[in-house]
């Protein structure tokens, strides 16, 4: 037994001295990382607030809470059309430098942020990086998406908008109010679903959501998630307590994956037991199903497209057309406009005839200028080899820049009184005005989906104007221009979730 025990020497420094330790190894580690990103980072000659040289804590908490695109907007008006916004991201709304972004020969590639929306294992066409890998897939599904391809698709998408109204019909008699947001968003599902697997979801006869688009909701407000807050999801995948969503999220894509081959296996069984079913049916993957027997595609891809088309090309129409309707049903002079106009085709309209309605092309840029799903995306991509110079700065590579429609569409100098919805000002745009409008993005990576929503948009906008040409925004459950504000994750959809409308003497 020791004769004596120096107790100062055992355990000398107390928790708090670790604790200050470690406090200031971490300042110390700011500091220099401050004194780098200052004089030599990547972004250290781009105006931005002084704290993004180190952190992008702010844009991730504006991002979490659906204000990102008010957050960067309001930065672009205080620094300019370039900010930097994260030590090594910088956003863009200069005309010019967006053009350069996204055009075709660019070289600009959407950058690794994208892979949190990949599904099933695999790569879909939104998420992939690879230019060859992309334009291989591209060029599977984007001909049957064309405007001249899509031909055959008119009839499903009038008989599908009809039946959008007559339930927007009886949902005006029984309750006095019609959610133009729930019935045109099954609308769109129904018919990508119908395209993609053979088969719709049939969500407007049942008049409620399935267990797939429940989990695709899901599983898109997980993909975000991760992508914001990925160290913070990885930590916790270590940790033995995991909390019920971590288990949710494993088993929400296991459930997708289960009911996209169920789809397409009724697909296949159809193919096989009763083909003049599906024989002369406009199908979005014919050719990737080719691909597939040729040996050149695996199941799990061709359902990754599908889901990635469910996802894109359902919301997307939904939330764009409900702000175009609920914009009109709050100027009665558009109304009328647009009445007299439709007053010019029968009521038994064919799309030809749709797309000769004058008025109602402005009307539709016009809405897709200030609202439209997408308005509030920050459209990453890497900047190549070289470096590049963009709205009088000079990038380097590798850095990420991001392109944000929202403050494009809204430049005082490029639109006169932005914030006004004017279907007339595009009776003689002028060309940065066009240049300017991007619902779409632009380039190898714009939407492939395009002629789709087009005809899906002026389709149902015409349906519905011609069965209510006089209709208001409703005041009743909740119903109200706060209700309509734009929440903005990666797409954007209003606040209340719903869109009411009514007509006068209804409500
Ligand atoms: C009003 C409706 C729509 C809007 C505003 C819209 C907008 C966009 C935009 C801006 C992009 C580029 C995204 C980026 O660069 O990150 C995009 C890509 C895409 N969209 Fe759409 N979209 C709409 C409807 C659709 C529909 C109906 C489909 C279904 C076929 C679809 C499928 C896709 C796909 C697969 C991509 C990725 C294309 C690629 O990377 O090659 N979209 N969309």
């Amino acid at each position: 037994m020791p004769a004596h025990i120096d107790r100062t020497s055992v355990n000398s420094s107390s928790p708090f001295e670790g604790a200050w330790l470690l406090l200031t190894v971490l300042a110390f580690g700011l500091l220099i990382k401050l004194f780098y990103n200052t004089f030599f980072g990547p972004l250290s000659k781009i105006p931005g607030p002084f704290y993004t040289r180190i952190t992008n804590l702010e844009l991730k908490w504006a991002t979490l809470q659906g204000r990102k695109m008010y957050y960067l907007d309001s930065l672009h008006q205080k620094y300019g059309p370039i900010v930097r916004i994260s030590p090594d991201e910088a956003s863009v709304v200069d005309l010019a430098a967006t053009r350069e972004i996204h055009k075709i020969t660019g070289g600009f590639k959407k950058t690794p942020w994208y892979k949190a929306f990949t599904n099933y294992g695999t790569n879909n066409m939104f998420t992939m990086i690879d230019v060859k890998e992309h334009s291989n897939r591209r060029r599977l599904l984007g001909q049957p998406l064309s405007d001249s391809a899509l031909k055959a698709v008119r009839p499903l998408v009038m008989q599908k908008t009809k039946l959008a109204i007559s339930k927007l019909k009886e949902q005006l008699e029984e309750e006095g109010h019609m959610d133009v947001l729930r019935w045109f968003h099954y609308m769109a599902i129904d018919i990508i679903s119908d395209l993609s697997f053979g088969e719709s979801f049939a969500l407007l006869e049942a008049g409620k959501d399935n267990q797939y688009i429940q989990d695709m909701a899901k599983n898109d407000a997980y993909s975000g998630y991760v992508s914001e807050l990925a160290p913070v999801f990885k930590l916790m995948s270590y940790s033995p307590y995991q909390p019920a969503i971590m288990n949710e999220m494993k088993e929400t894509p296991r459930r997708l994956l289960s009911h996209a081959r169920a789809a397409l296996k009724t697909y296949k069984d159809l193919r096989e037991t009763a083909p003049q079913k599906i024989e002369n049916k406009p199908m979005l993957f014919a050719k990737m199903f080719k691909a597939q027997a040729d040996g050149g595609l695996e199941e799990n891809q061709i359902i990754a497209e599908a889901a990635s088309n469910i996802l894109g090309g359902g919301e997307t129409v939904a939330v764009t057309l409900a702000y175009l309707i609920w914009l009109v049903s709050k100027s009665p002079d558009t109304q009328s406009k647009i009445a007299q106009e439709l007053a010019s085709i029968p009521d038994e309209f064919t799309y030809d005839e749709v797309r000769s309605l004058h008025y109602l092309e402005m009307v539709v840029r016009e809405s897709m200028r200030l609202y439209n799903s997408v308005v509030g995306a920050s459209l990453r991509r890497t900047v190549p080899e070289g470096g590049r110079s963009l709205a009088g700065y000079f990038i380097k590579q590798g850095v990420t820049v991001a392109t944000l429609q929202f403050s494009l569409q809204r430049n005082p100098d490029i639109y006169v009184d932005p914030e006004v919805f004017i279907p007339e000002r595009w009776e003689k745009p002028t060309p940065e005005m066009k240049e300017a409008l991007l619902p779409f993005g632009l380039g190898t990576r714009s939407c492939v989906g395009l002629h789709l929503a087009n005809m899906e948009l002026r389709m149902a906008a015409v349906g519905f104007f011609k069965a209510f040409p006089q209709v208001i925004p409703s005041t009743t459950n909740g119903m109200s221009d706060e209700a309509m504000e734009m929440v903005n994750y990666f797409l954007v959809a209003p606040k209340g979730h719903k869109c009411l409308i009514t007509v006068p003497g209804k409500s």
